[in-house]
């Protein structure tokens, strides 16, 4: 891929559609960025804010408004659309959007069948609409994001916790980009050692941080959209390295460790320690469930 540059699909022109495409903005391996939206207006206001900022800052990626179905070249398409609905939950938040996302997933995925490059979703419950974008269009490399963030939060939060640099502590969280996410504690380390990890307080900040935010800008989104960029740099073979991401685990998508080389990935789960390995079942069961709640025109005809 060394000196390719590649053009990206931005679908969704909200808060992190606009981060995304913002940061695509500024890297040199991004040439193209195609925005499409629930309404061709937000898309097009979207791209000519951008072509406000290439001109500013002299970037050579050009943005461009589409229809979805003219992503089908694209190198790799960012899936970030919310339907319009209010999300009362206080807990299991994320898991609040699934009747109304599933289906603007759904025909997204539709729109996108056979679609044969890397399909990062965002969209939660992430870990569900990611199976269910992957199983209905087909893309084999469809990936979620959610437990990167997670692991980074975690990472700051333990080394906050604990009055250390952030840089020495390396830890991660799988499972489900939601109430259920795994903290892998037993495999932590800080400074290379075994590290005393205080679970719920760890789980309690965990939670806390994505509601402040929210609550403090209305959305969350420069996380996310830095996950997003990463997951985009793993997959399309521009950087090597470990970035949890949701995908397939033994037929139910649920957030993992991957190592890519080239673009190549492979599974690399830490040892887990009973607590964990039943946390991980749980979290299975919760996304097999809420994937099997979804209404049977959504994933029949779909394997399980
Ligand atoms: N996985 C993560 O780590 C993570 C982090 C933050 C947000 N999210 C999720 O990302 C999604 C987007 O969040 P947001 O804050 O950008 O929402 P937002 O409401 O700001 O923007 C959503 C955009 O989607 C567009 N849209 C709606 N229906 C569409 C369709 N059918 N086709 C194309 N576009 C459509 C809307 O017009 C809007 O521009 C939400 O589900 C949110 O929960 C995930």
């Amino acid at each position: 891929m060394t000196g390719r540059k590649v053009t990206v699909g931005v679908v969704g022109a909200g808060a992190i559609g606009q981060s995304v495409a913002m940061l695509l903005m500024a890297t040199d391996w991004c040439a193209r960025v195609l925005v499409a939206s629930r309404t061709g207006d937000s898309a097009a206001a979207l791209v000519a804010d951008l072509e406000d900022l290439q001109q500013v800052s002299g970037s050579p990626v050009r943005a461009h408004a589409v229809e979805v179905a003219d992503m089908g070249a694209c190198d790799a398409i960012v899936l970030a659309p919310r339907a319009v609905f209010i999300n009362r939950r206080e807990r299991d938040v994320r898991m609040g959007g699934l009747s109304a996302n599933a289906p603007i997933v759904h025909k997204l995925a539709q729109d996108l069948g056979g679609y044969d490059g890397i399909a990062i979703v965002v969209t939660n419950p992430v870990d569900v609409l990611a199976r269910l974008f992957a199983e209905t269009s087909g893309c084999r490399r469809t990936y979620g994001v959610g437990s990167h963030t997670d692991s980074a939060r975690y990472r700051l939060l333990l080394a906050e916790h604990l009055g250390v640099p952030v840089d020495v502590v390396d830890g991660r969280v799988i499972g489900e980009h939601g109430d259920q996410a795994v903290i892998c504690a037993s495999t932590t380390r800080v400074a290379g050692m075994p590290a005393k990890v205080p679970l719920p307080t760890l789980r309690a900040a965990l939670a806390d941080r994505p509601q402040r935010i929210t609550a403090g800008l209305g959305r969350a989104r420069a996380g996310c959209a830095g996950a997003v960029l990463a997951a985009l740099q793993h997959t399309l073979g521009l950087a090597d390295g470990l970035i949890e991401l949701s995908v397939s685990h033994e037929g139910i998508w649920l957030g993992m460790p991957l190592h890519f080389t080239a673009g190549q990935p492979s599974v690399c789960l830490p040892p887990l320690s009973p607590g964990e390995a039943r946390a991980l079942a749980r979290a299975r069961a919760k996304v097999r469930a809420a994937y099997d709640s979804l209404p049977a025109h959504l994933t029949e005809g779909v394997p399980t």
